[in-house]
C-alpha cells in the first residue's frame, strides 16, 4: 500500500513546503493538507518538485472560524462567498497541480441546504473540469462535527446523483465512517466506483492506523483485492504529539 501523509494533522507545526519535505524523508509517496493559503504557492509547488510528491488535496476555505463555520457550501444566503472559496481553492490546487478539491459543506440542514451545497458542487464542477482537478464531497462524523450538512455515505451518494458530473467524487474516511455506519469493507466495496480518495486513522481516538477498532491489515487486504492502488491519506493526529512513522512499516 502507498500512503498520503495528511499535513493538516502531520507535521504541522512546520510551514508547509518544510512538512512536504519530513513526509519525504519518512517514506509517504504523496501529500495532501486542509488549508494551505497561507503558504506561498511557488514554495510548495518547489518542495514538491523537489521531493518528487504530488499533492493529493486540499480543502475550501471553511469561512469565519472565529463564529464557528466550518465550509460554506451548503449554507443558503453565503452563495458569494462560498464561491469565492471555490475559486480561490481552484486556483492554488492548479498552481501546484493537486489533484483534488475537497468542498466543505459547512453546519446546515434540510431541503434548502441541499439544494444549495448540489449547486456549488456544480459550479465547483464546472470551474475544476478545465484544470483536470476532481471535487471532493466527504461527510464527517456527527461527534466531531455535530450539525455538520454531510454526515453519511448513503446522503453523499445522493448527493452526487444529482449533482450528477462525473469529476465530483466521494472522499470515504474510513474514521468518520466506522463511526457513523461501520460496515467498512462491504461500504468500500460497493461504494468504490464514487470514490475519489480514501482516508484513515484509528477509531475511536483518530490517532495512529494501527491501533483502536479498525483492522488496517484486513482493510488493505480488501482493498488491495478490488485493485485500489492509489494512496491512502492518513489523516490522524499523533498520540504523542510529534510524528512517529514508523506504523508504515507495517503496511
Ligand atoms: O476528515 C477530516 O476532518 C478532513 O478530511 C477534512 O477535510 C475536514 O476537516
Ligand atoms: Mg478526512
Amino acid at each position: 500500500m502507498k500512503f498520503s501523509a495528511n499535513l493538516g494533522f502531520l507535521w504541522n507545526d512546520q510551514p508547509l513546503p518544510e512538512a512536504i519535505k519530513l513526509a519525504h524523508q519518512a517514506g509517504y509517496a504523496a501529500v495532501e493538507c486542509h488549508w494551505p493559503y497561507q503558504f506561498d504557492a511557488d514554495e510548495v509547488k518547489n518542495a514538491l518538485h523537489e521531493t518528487g510528491l504530488q499533492m493529493l488535496g486540499l480543502n475550501t476555505d471553511r469561512g469565519d472560524i472565529s463564529k464557528g463555520d466550518n465550509g460554506l457550501s451548503s449554507i443558503p444566503g453565503r452563495e458569494v462567498e462560498a464561491r469565492a472559496a471555490i475559486d480561490q481553492a481552484i486556483v492554488y490546487a492548479s498552481k501546484i497541480n493537486a489533484l483534488n478539491i475537497h468542498v466543505m459543506a459547512g453546519f446546515a440542514s434540510g431541503e434548502e441546504a441541499e439544494k444549495t451545497f448540489i449547486d456549488n458542487l456544480q459550479y465547483a464542477a464546472d470551474q475544476a473540469k478545465t484544470h483536470n482537478i476532481t471535487i471532493l464531497i466527504e461527510p464527517l462524523n456527527h461527534y466531531d462535527a455535530p450539525n455538520y450538512f454531510l454526515q453519511t455515505s448513503a446522503q453523499a451518494e445522493d448527493i452526487l446523483q444529482k449533482v450528477d458530473r462525473s469529476n465530483v467524487k466521494l472522499m470515504f474516511d474510513c474514521y468518520h465512517l466506522q463511526i457513523m455506519e461501520g460496515d467498512i469493507c462491504r461500504r468500500l466495496e460497493r461504494l468504490m466506483p464514487i470514490i475519489g480518495h480514501i482516508q484513515i486513522a484509528s477509531v475511536p481516538a483518530r490517532s495512529e492506523p494501527n491501533t483502536g477498532e479498525l483492522n488496517y491489515h484486513y482493510i488493505f487486504s480488501k482493498l488491495e483485492a478490488l485493485g485500489y492502488s492509489a494512496p491512502i491519506g492518513a489523516e490522524y493526529k499523533p498520540a504523542k504529539g510529534s510524528v512517529d512513522s514508523s506504523w508504515l512499516a507495517d503496511f
